[in-house]
């Protein structure tokens, strides 16, 4: 069963308990059954899965239950929490330090994603401002250092490697000793894998660590592999002080289960997943969040920080525009811009509370993206005093025609640009000023929420109102300007209770896009 499958599976199994006319015993063993052969059937190590039945019916005293108010929440809140501990282990993740030179080695079997996450990482950590280094000490693999280099160059990282030495040893600790010269702040080292444990690989692990003396190193492991995952999680900790592990392919049709249970298996907590082949495609892990985005509750945390990344706030002049209730052409190209270097669109939807991936089939985000990137090639073709003008000067048919023709679109193509950028008009005049819907908010609720998704009351994303009260809470998390801004463009209004949010936003979402289908499941409000 694929994650998005347990995810729903054991939403429903609550739900169920909702509609029980009596919670006693019997129901909670029921949900527990029904909850146990989900993760079961997702590949969860089966003595994880004993031992959060065993731990979640501890915490139900059927006793006191019965004199609690609302005997649901509390065994949801039960169960939320043990489906978190299932994924974390306890133990604060690493995280490299600016300005110090820190090296992470990356170990795993041949084809696991080690190459591939090498890069995304460095990536990653590249947009956090830091200066990244790739060494390539993988001479096992032919065309491991091509492949690398080529991920390295795309994303503009630096790279070490040889087509030469045969030493991956060598490599590694050269590769290291230049980048620690020249100051890099990380320094990543993909090592070689093999087809299985074997001695050979572990020993070449062992030499590399004695060699580079990681500050962590990273076990990278196929999100399908299944039940294996445990047994070949305890050898690799057995040979090489595992730190972290990231879990790769959890994208598509992987069970996910069996390298989630891993965590177990090392002790060491997961730092990343990665969901496709694409730089974007990692996700920072946490389990909190995790579980939350697989019960469809989203990942506020993951979207605020993919926001914060982009700095929105830096923008001053559209902040002051947007305040006014102003929005030039110049600021619709910066904020799609912005959309389009948060990586794909339905990775960035798919964070949204209420929106659980299987509601995004039919959501064609590629073709959105391509439809963004032809609005940057038309944005390209208008001149300074056209960008940071409303559009009226496209009343001149010529003027309308010229930008056509230096973009290489149809002139109905500039006029579809020009009258979403009306349509985004209209929505920051109604939200600019004192007056906007992000004055009126509850400060207690957005907390609650913030720290603890899963003791969320299943309506009270309903009650803010579905996406408006989640504006609101984005702007008490993030507090910044730039996130408030950004998600005014992103999903237009929506205020009280069951106001058009999720609507709204995908009207936005359609309209900038050119009417995708297959939207059409979004209620307007909470959802659940
Ligand atoms: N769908 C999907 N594919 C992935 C992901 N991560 C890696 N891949 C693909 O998995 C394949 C193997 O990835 P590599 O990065 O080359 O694996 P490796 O562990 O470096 O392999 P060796 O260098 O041979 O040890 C490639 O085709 C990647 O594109 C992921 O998160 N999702």
């Amino acid at each position: 069963m694929v994650l998005n499958e347990l995810g729903a599976r054991i939403n429903s199994a609550l739900h169920a308990l909702s509609k029980e006319p009596v919670i006693d015993e019997k129901a909670v063993d029921a949900l527990l059954r029904e909850i146990c052969t989900a993760l079961l059937e997702s590949d969860v190590n089966v003595r994880l899965v004993q031992q959060l039945r065993q731990n979640v019916r501890k915490r139900i005293n059927m006793d006191e239950l019965s004199a609690s108010a609302n005997k649901r929440k509390v065994i949801q809140t039960a169960v939320f929490d043990e489906l978190c501990t299932l994924v974390d282990p306890g133990v604060q993740p690493w995280v490299p330090r600016k300005g110090k030179q820190n090296v992470v080695m990356f170990v795993g079997l041949q084809g696991s994603g080690k190459t591939t996450s090498c890069t995304k990482l460095a990536a990653y950590y590249k947009r956090k401002g830091m200066k990244v280094g790739l060494v390539c000490a993988d001479t096992f693999r032919a065309g491991a250092f091509d492949q690398l280099r080529q991920n390295a160059s795309r994303a503009h990282i630096p790279y070490y490697g040889s087509y030469t030495e045969a030493d991956p040893v060598l490599i590694a600790m050269e590769g290291v000793k230049q980048f620690k010269k020249d100051k890099f702040d990380l320094i990543i080292v993909d090592t070689s894998g093999r087809h299985k444990q074997e001695m050979e690989l572990f020993a070449e692990m062992q030499q590399i660590a004695k060699a580079v003396r990681p500050d962590n190193t990273v076990f990278v492991m196929d999100g399908t592999i299944g039940q294996a995952a445990d047994s070949q999680a305890r050898a690799f900790k057995e040979t090489v002080d595992i730190g972290s592990i990231i879990i790769t392919k959890m994208d598509g049709h992987a069970k996910g289960g069996g390298a989630i249970s891993a965590v177990a298996a090392t002790g060491s907590p997961i730092i990343f997943i990665g969901t496709g082949e694409h730089m974007h495609d990692l996700d920072k892990f946490s389990a909190r969040p995790f579980v939350s985005k697989m019960l469809g509750m989203g990942d506020i945390s993951g979207l605020v920080e993919t926001v914060q990344d982009l700095q929105l706030d830096k923008n001053e002049d559209m902040i002051k525009n947007l305040a006014k209730g102003v929005f030039t052409l110049k600021d619709m190209r910066d904020q799609l811009q912005s959309i389009l270097k948060m990586g794909p669109l339905s990775k960035i939807m798919g964070m949204m509370p209420g929106m659980s991936p299987d509601m995004m089939q039919g959501f064609d985000a590629e073709e959105g993206t391509r439809r963004l990137r032809s609005y940057m090639c038309i944005f390209d073709s208008m001149t300074e005093n056209e960008l940071t003008s409303d559009g009226k000067l496209f009343d001149d048919e010529n003027r309308l025609k010229r930008v056509a023709r230096g973009s290489g679109v149809r002139p109905v193509d500039v006029q579809a640009l020009l009258h979403q950028h009306r349509q985004f008009g209209q929505i920051v005049k109604k939200m600019g000023g004192p007056e906007g819907m992000l004055s009126k908010m509850n400060p207690a609720m957005m907390q609650q929420m913030a720290k603890n998704p899963g003791a969320m009351n299943p309506n009270m994303l309903k009650q803010m109102g579905g996406m408006g009260g989640m504006q609101k809470m984005i702007q008490q998390m993030g507090g910044m300007s730039g996130v408030q801004n950004m998600m005014k463009q992103m999903m237009g209004g929506g205020d009280g209770p069951g106001g058009g949010g999720l609507g709204n936003m995908q009207e936005m979402m359609s309209q900038m896009m050119g009417g995708m289908g297959g939207m059409g499941g979004f209620g307007g409000g909470g959802r659940r």
